[in-house]
């Protein structure tokens, strides 16, 4: 069944705009929005703990910040935009003992609702404005007068106009320039999770690194297998990002095309697909939620795992090439 597509026209701005919002936290997600929401007439506050290293950063940018608890008090409506292995701890001693009839708590993403982390009252309206994009490139496509998609949900909306405001906040922060879906807390965590583990993040990135590697071992230049297996590939996705796939494949190669259509099929296979449908029955079923929650507590593993990318060949051969495209390091700034 075809998802509900809403467009700026769909979305009244008036209504987040007689809203006090209050943005906890103000790492990727955080900046981006409230950042945007500024912009865009919205009376907005950031919530972050007392010596916390964002807040220079938003003190810099000219924004008010409070505690959680205070900027929870202020507003009528709370984004919580901190990491979500927090959100249950911060909402349980800042964010609830705050709350008020009539108050909208909003999510970027739906994990401690979907997995029952957070309840909210039921006198209070509970949503999300999920963009469908890392929050760098939400800020910079807004200054730039573009948007990146984001999926609504509506999870309790005793006010009766939870939608409508949701798709207000939307609106102000560029996402209804490209469209928003409506979908539920499920839905959107359980795809989100899957993208980002099987796809956008995790199998990208190790597709790559698994290209890097093979050439490497082979006795080629890792400089050549960089930019034959990582530089390049923005290029092609930026061909399917304006075309689709079909783009992409009209403006390579014959010879490209045809060894794609015969080997691609022979690297992502059917053991590919049986692997991410585990991947996903693990989301559906709660297993990664529980491993995640869990892994948050000392955070050992990750940590040993970011040391490990980090460390990767990719990693050193590829900052010393982008050295020498200056073009290419457009710095990661808090404001576009
Ligand atoms: N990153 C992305 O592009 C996307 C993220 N999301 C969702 O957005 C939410 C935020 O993620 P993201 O933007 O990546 O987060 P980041 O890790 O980038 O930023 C976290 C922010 O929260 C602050 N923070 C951490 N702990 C607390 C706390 N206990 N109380 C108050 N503030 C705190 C941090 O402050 P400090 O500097 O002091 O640590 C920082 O400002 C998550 O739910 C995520 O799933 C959704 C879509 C995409
Ligand atoms: C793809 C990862 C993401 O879901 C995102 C940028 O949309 C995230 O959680 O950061
Ligand atoms: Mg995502
Ligand atoms: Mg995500």
């Amino acid at each position: 069944m075809s998802a509900e597509v809403f467009y700026d026209d769909d979305a009244d701005l008036a209504l987040i705009q007689g809203k006090k919002v209050a943005v906890l936290g103000y790492g990727s997600q955080g900046h981006a929005h409230s950042l945007s929401l500024r912009d865009s007439g919205v009376e907005v506050v950031i919530g972050l703990q007392e010596g916390s290293k964002s807040r220079p950063k938003a003190e810099e940018a000219g924004l008010k910040v409070l505690t959680p608890a205070e900027a929870a008090a202020w507003a009528d409506v709370i984004m919580i935009l901190v990491p979500d292995t927090v959100q249950a701890k911060l909402y349980a001693d800042e964010i609830a003992p705050n709350l008020s009839a009539g108050n909208s708590l909003f999510f970027g993403h739906g994990f401690n609702i979907r997995y029952d982390l957070i309840q909210a009252p039921a006198d209070v309206n509970v949503a999300m404005v999920a963009p469908k994009g890392p929050g760098h490139m939400v800020r910079r496509q807004f200054v730039d007068g573009k948007g990146v998609p984001a999926l609504i949900a509506v999870e309790q909306d005793p006010s009766g106009d939870t939608q409508a405001v949701a798709l207000s906040y939307a609106k102000a922060i560029g996402g209804t320039r490209a469209g928003v879906l409506k979908t539920t807390f499920k839905e959107e965590t359980e795809t989100d999770l899957f993208g980002e583990q099987a796809v956008l993040c995790g199998g990208a990135a190790e597709l790559i690194k698994a290209g890097f590697e093979t050439l490497v071992e082979a006795g080629y230049a890792p400089e050549a297998a960089y930019f034959e297996c990582l530089h390049e590939l923005k290029l092609i996705v930026d061909m399917i990002y304006e075309g689709g796939i079909a783009n992409m494949w009209y403006s390579v190669s014959d010879t490209a095309e045809y060894g794609g259509l015969t080997r691609g099929p022979r690297v992502v296979n059917a053991e590919t697909k049986a692997e991410m449908k585990r991947i996903l029955t693990e989301i559906q079923d709660g297993t990664f939620a529980k491993e995640w929650v869990a892994e948050s507590e000392k955070r050992e593993n990750y940590k040993k795992l970011q040391q490990e990318q980090a460390d990767h060949q990719i990693e050193e051969t590829g900052a010393k090439m982008r050295a020498l495209m200056p073009w290419v390091q457009r710095a990661i700034t808090e404001t576009a």
